[in-house]
């Protein structure tokens, strides 16, 4: 008790009552029968900042306010908190970019000795970045275009009316990273790691009490002790470790095939580990990036790349099926473009993407630490239970502060009053956001988070979801079932979950003659 306890400054700030000593708020917020049954009630009644407990009565801010998020995400006094660092050391390893700190820098930072961390995610970035700009995805639309029609094959090769489109997109997601990125048809990505990575999506979708204590309990050990902890020959770590140690393989393996290919005079610049080589006729790397530094990435990219992009087309294609009326709108503007296919000019088309991002953010909340006392910009004062106004909170070092990039993206003052519906309209007049901060790196949405962690895959993830949209739409027409029992929950990202627990998606899919 007495490790877990400190006291707060954030005592004043209102907040709903925690119905347990134990696990606070959290089964609530983590454990809702729909995402956001908990969070958007709070935040209509106590605002766009409130208190909430963690287990052991640890407390955190959650925060959907625009002036603090943009603070929060660009500042360097946070980092990701304990429990989401753990996570991405379990699942990427220490060497990957998003395991690197972004934010320290030497003027604003106490820890001198970081300066050199933070110019490492810097340059990695902005190595890594080379395969990610507008014209690089640019280059990679045949890929998805191929990836779309391999889908719609599948789906119209498929026995039943009524189909659980999850691991259809699940599969056609990794597929399209493993040719762009690295340059493997899904054949050559090997079963195995296919399975492993189907594996972690299984085992995300497994949150419970029991996880969040665990959770709670290993966010606040030694980060030697958690690593140590790691190599336990539990199952679950065990499918964990198989999926890292099959990536760093996969990478590993095609780093010294493009060496070989370079020596052996073959181009090794069609995908983007072999520009990120650069290697010479004797194989060895010019100006680009390690092997080991590469290889090290494999395992990021393969799991930020596909789960985020097919969650997200899913969840889409459910609100189409809802709405029948947008889903014969969007396949007429399709029609009417059949022949460019200029994805970007297409108004319905983009509208419909950025209000699935706005309404879905796989990512809904991402927790941060405190790494100094500092103090938040709020756009709008709060009332503190004392009655009396602030327009600024000021925070300890290690106080845990919650983006909530869901319930910022149903802000009523920032969105309108119909925030909570899915409106794709609201985007044709230009921005639907109302407010001066620019947050995010596509259409002030936090979707793709903000500041030197953004999402680095985003344009990729932008045009992999217009070719793949216009390639099912016009293809088939989605409708609900009947008996449709599936929820929106967030087992670590959001995810579809059937009545029987099981992550899945099942719509009725019809061919269009
Ligand atoms: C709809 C699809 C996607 C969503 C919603 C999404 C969301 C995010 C978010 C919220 C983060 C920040 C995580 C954090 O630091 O807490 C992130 C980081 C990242 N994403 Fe994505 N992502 C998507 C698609 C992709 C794709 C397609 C790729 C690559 C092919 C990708 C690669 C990355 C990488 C490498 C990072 C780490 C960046 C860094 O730490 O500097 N993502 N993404």
């Amino acid at each position: 008790y007495v490790v877990f306890r400190r006291p707060g400054t954030i005592r004043k700030i209102q907040g709903p009552p925690s119905p347990s000593w134990i696990f606070g708020n959290t089964l609530q917020l983590l454990l809702s029968a729909q995402y956001g049954e908990h969070e958007f009630a709070w935040q209509k009644l106590y605002g766009a900042v409130y208190r909430l407990k963690n287990c052991f009565g640890e407390e955190r801010l959650m925060v959907s306010d625009p002036a603090a998020l943009h603070y929060i995400v660009n500042s360097s006094h946070f980092e990701h908190a304990p429990t989401l660092e753990n996570l991405i050391y379990l699942l990427y390893g220490l060497k990957s970019l998003v395991s690197v700190p972004g934010t320290f820098c030497a003027h604003e930072s106490p820890y001198t000795q970081s300066l050199s961390i933070a110019e490492e995610h810097k340059s990695l970035r902005a190595a890594l970045n080379v395969g990610f700009t507008a014209a690089a995805v640019r280059g990679y639309q045949s890929i998805f275009e191929k990836a779309a029609s391999r889908l719609t094959e599948e789906l119209h090769n498929s026995s039943s009316a009524t189909i659980d489109i999850c691991p259809l997109l699940s599969f056609a997601t990794l597929s399209t990273i493993g040719e762009a990125v690295l340059g493997q048809s899904p054949e050559d990505l090997g079963e195995e790691l296919i399975q492993n990575n189907l594996e972690i999506v299984k085992l995300a979708a497994s949150q419970s009490r029991r996880q969040i204590l665990a959770d709670a309990v290993t966010s606040r050990l030694p980060a030697w002790l958690f690593r140590a902890a790691a190599r336990l020959p539990t199952p679950t770590l065990k499918t964990i470790r198989a999926a890292k140690r099959l990536a760093y393989e996969l990478g590993d393996r095609i780093v010294q095939e493009k060496r070989a290919a370079a020596r052996d005079g073959l181009d090794t610049d069609g995908d983007l580990f072999g520009v990120l080589l650069n290697t010479d006729a004797s194989g060895t790397t010019k100006n680009g990036l390690a092997g080991d530094v590469l290889a090290a990435q494999t395992a990021l990219i393969l799991i930020a790349g596909q789960e985020t992009t097919a969650t997200t087309l899913v969840l889409a294609l459910r609100e189409l099926a809802r709405l029948p009326a947008l889903q014969a709108d969007l396949r007429s503007e399709i029609a009417a473009n059949a022949e460019s296919l200029a994805y970007d000019s297409m108004p319905l088309l983009n509208a419909f993407i950025k209000e699935s991002l706005r309404m879905f953010p796989v990512v809904p909340i991402d927790d941060r630490i405190a790494r100094q006392d500092t103090v938040i910009p709020l756009s709008e004062k709060i009332t503190l239970s004392t009655g009396e106004d602030i327009s600024e909170i000021f925070i300890e070092k290690g106080q845990i502060v919650s983006i909530a990039i869901a319930s910022f993206q149903r802000l009523k003052s920032r969105w309108g009053k119909d925030a909570h519906e899915f409106n794709p309209n609201r985007w044709l007049q230009g921005s639907a956001y109302s407010g001066g901060e620019a947050l995010g790196p596509y259409a002030n949405l936090l979707s793709f988070l903000g500041g030197p962690h953004n999402c680095l895959g985003w344009r990729f993830a932008i045009s992999e979801m217009q070719i793949f949209i216009c390639e099912l739409v016009r293809r088939f027409s989605f409708a609900l079932p009947e008996d449709d029992t599936v929820r929106i929950r967030l087992v670590n990202t959001l995810m579809p979950v059937m009545s029987n627990g099981q992550k899945g998606a099942p719509l009725i899919v019809s061919p269009i003659s």
